[in-house]
């Protein structure tokens, strides 16, 4: 048994990015295709010993294994992954083959976050959980058919190379859905930036892909011809790669090498630092086209902090900052005092350090390298891509053996003269200012307000309660959800579960009866007095034009905060009046 009262909800404290992503210095958040999703779903097994089917099948080492398994169970799908499809398969048993692979693919691909607000969704065949996921889903498909054509096991290749077709039918399509305009920046000469591909195309770097100005995002890459699912829009060799191969060619290895407890990527960004500025560099290309300022959350002025007031987002910015500060403190002056010649103190101010984190945490990339080993990167050219939550690139972290080189291939078509987008991972709009200094367009999924519920864990039973034992809660902007009817209203329901289970843990949830519905107003009203404290906190925010680039970025983000905030409070009120109005006919 727990106790509940009111003031149970309050919003965490720091955000889970943060506090993980700054344990050490360039323990950075550095942007990674190989998100928690790859690194489990990759060992999805593709064999199968049947002509006629194909295995997507869902990895033990996901998090999520037992939850999505019992889903895949309730849905009636084989959690083995198996479908079936037979030689003489019709254009219809071929589209419905196909759907059913999709719906399993959506599932096994779910992330955390997803799974929680899909909630009983999940047990409905229901469309597309989030454009990620969708194109996750898509590519576990191709690359399952891809697999099977290729090892030429199957009698029967061309309904598989049927299937191949429909598939990308489909993912086209999906991405004629989600295709935004690319406005390019007239008069704006990309010299530097041309002299880095002629330099990378010297050194074997090829690219389909050309570099502009783009509205509201500096420079991008646009496509220069019609790419399609499976292209490699950009190949690096590794080469051309920074990494920390290059350290021990340096003459601060051995001085940074005796600091105990020093990280590799901290040795490679202070040798980026002075990288920078020598002229017979390898890398003088590269480091010519970087800005000079980063613009990012943690170059914010006190005037942008103090208009985060009430947001998360600014502790998590005065803690990075701070973070940052202790270890610069921790290196400097000691190491320019005790060796001026390799650590010549003009290069190494605070200023220039925090340029130096700013470099890395907004441009440094995660690459598995053939060796296994996952280390953080500077990758010239690809540095171009700008990021999206309906990326073209979503998988490009792992350096390809055959050809020793880093592929860049699109999970959906790029026209020519497009910007062609990466994902920067499953990042939070929060995350995304404080490391990388914008806001991305569109909705993102990943914006979740996340929730300290004091009550005691309950004793429920994973059996019993498949879609809601969740240890932590969160809310999101209630326009994302399907579901506004009675008992949903929109809101997350693991959230309204615990809740409801906090007043009475023997309570038959769903089912319109006096004692549920008084139950469900209860919860209602503490959701909204909650959400409604926040919103008071938050205060009024208003854009001024003059204002500076970070004071607008600050209230623009403060913005998107009232709106989650907002369509809660909206959605507590319409679930209390669809409450009231069934309790009114019980009652009558
Ligand atoms: C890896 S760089 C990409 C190239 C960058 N636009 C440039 O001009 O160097 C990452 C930075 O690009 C910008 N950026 C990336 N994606 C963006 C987007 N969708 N909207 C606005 N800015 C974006 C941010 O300034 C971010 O820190």
């Amino acid at each position: 048994m727990f106790s509940y009262c009111n003031a149970l909800i309050v919003p965490h404290a720091s955000s889970l990015t943060l506090t993980c992503g700054l344990n050490s210095l360039l323990s950075l958040p550095a942007f990674s295709s190989m998100d928690d999703d790859e690194q489990h779903l990759n060992h999805n097994s593709v064999e199968s010993d049947d002509d006629h089917s194909l295995v997507l099948e869902l990895s033990e080492n996901d998090p999520l294994f037992e939850k999505k398994k019992k889903l895949l169970e309730a849905k009636g799908f084989d959690p083995k992954g198996r479908a079936y499809f037979n030689s003489s398969c019709s254009p219809n048993s071929l589209n419905s083959t196909l759907e059913v692979m999709l719906q399993r693919a959506r599932i096994i691909h779910l992330d955390e976050v997803e799974f929680y607000f899909a909630g009983v969704d999940l047990l409905h065949p229901e469309g597309v959980y989030s454009p990620r996921n969708e194109l996750d889903a898509f590519h576990s498909i191709l690359s399952v058919i891809d697999e099977s054509l290729s090892s030429g096991k199957h009698m029967i290749k061309n309904v598989l190379q049927d299937l191949r077709k429909a598939t990308v039918d489909m993912i086209c399509e999906f991405g004629d859905k989600i295709r935004k305009e690319t406005r390019i920046v007239a008069n704006s000469s990309c010299n530097t930036e041309k002299c880095l591909l002629q330099w990378g195309e010297n050194n074997g770097v090829r690219t389909k892909l050309e570099i502009a100005y783009v509205e509201g995002a500096g420079r991008g890459a646009i496509a220069i011809e019609d790419l399609k699912v499976g292209d490699v829009a950009l190949e690096i060799p590794v080469f051309v790669i920074i990494s920390e191969e290059l350290l021990h060619e340096s003459d601060m290895f051995p001085v940074l090498g005796r600091i105990d407890g020093i990280s590799s990527e901290t040795m490679l960004l202070l040798w980026s630092m002075k990288e920078k500025h020598n002229r017979n560099s390898k890398f003088k290309c590269y480091f010519d086209t970087l800005p000079e300022v980063f613009n990012t959350g943690l170059s914010f002025g006190i005037d942008a902090i103090m208009n985060l007031d009430g947001t998360l987002l600014l502790e998590e910015i005065v803690q990075a900052k701070e973070h940052l500060r202790t270890q610069y403190d921790e290196l400097f002056p000691a190491l320019c005092n005790d060796h001026p010649d390799i650590f010549p103190p003009e290069m190494y101010t605070w200023d220039q350090f925090l340029w130096a984190c700013e470099l890395w945490y907004s441009n440094g990339m995660k690459v598995m390298f053939t060796d296994g080993k996952l280390k953080t990167c500077l990758i010239p050219v690809a540095g171009f891509l700008n990021h999206s939550i309906c990326p073209h690139i979503m998988h490009y972290g792992k350096v390809d053996s055959t050809s020793n080189s880093l592929k860049f291939a699109l999970s959906r078509p790029c026209n020519v003269g497009e910007q062609c987008y990466l994902s920067y991972g499953n990042l939070s709009s929060s995350h995304l200012v404080t490391f990388y200094g914008f806001l991305p367009q569109g909705e993102n999924p990943c914006d979740v307000i996340p929730l300290d519920i004091e009550a005691a864990q309950t004793d429920f039973t994973e059996d019993e309660h498949l879609l809601s034992n969740w240890t932590t809660h969160m809310v999101r902007g209630t326009w994302f959800s399907k579901n506004h009817e009675i008992f949903y209203y929109g809101l997350p329901p693991p959230l309204l579960d615990h809740l409801r289970r906090a007043r009475d843990p023997m309570l038959q949830t769903n089912t319109i009866t006096q004692e549920n519905l008084e139950i469900e107003l209860e919860v209602l009203e503490d959701l909204r007095s909650t959400f409604e404290g926040m919103m008071e906190t938050l205060g009024e925010t208003k854009l001024d034009n003059s204002s500076s680039w970070d004071v607008k970025l600050a209230l623009e983000f403060k913005d998107l905060q009232r709106r989650i905030v907002c369509s809660i409070v909206t959605s507590c009120y319409a679930g209390c009046k669809l409450v009231e109005h069934e309790l009114s006919k019980c009652m009558a």
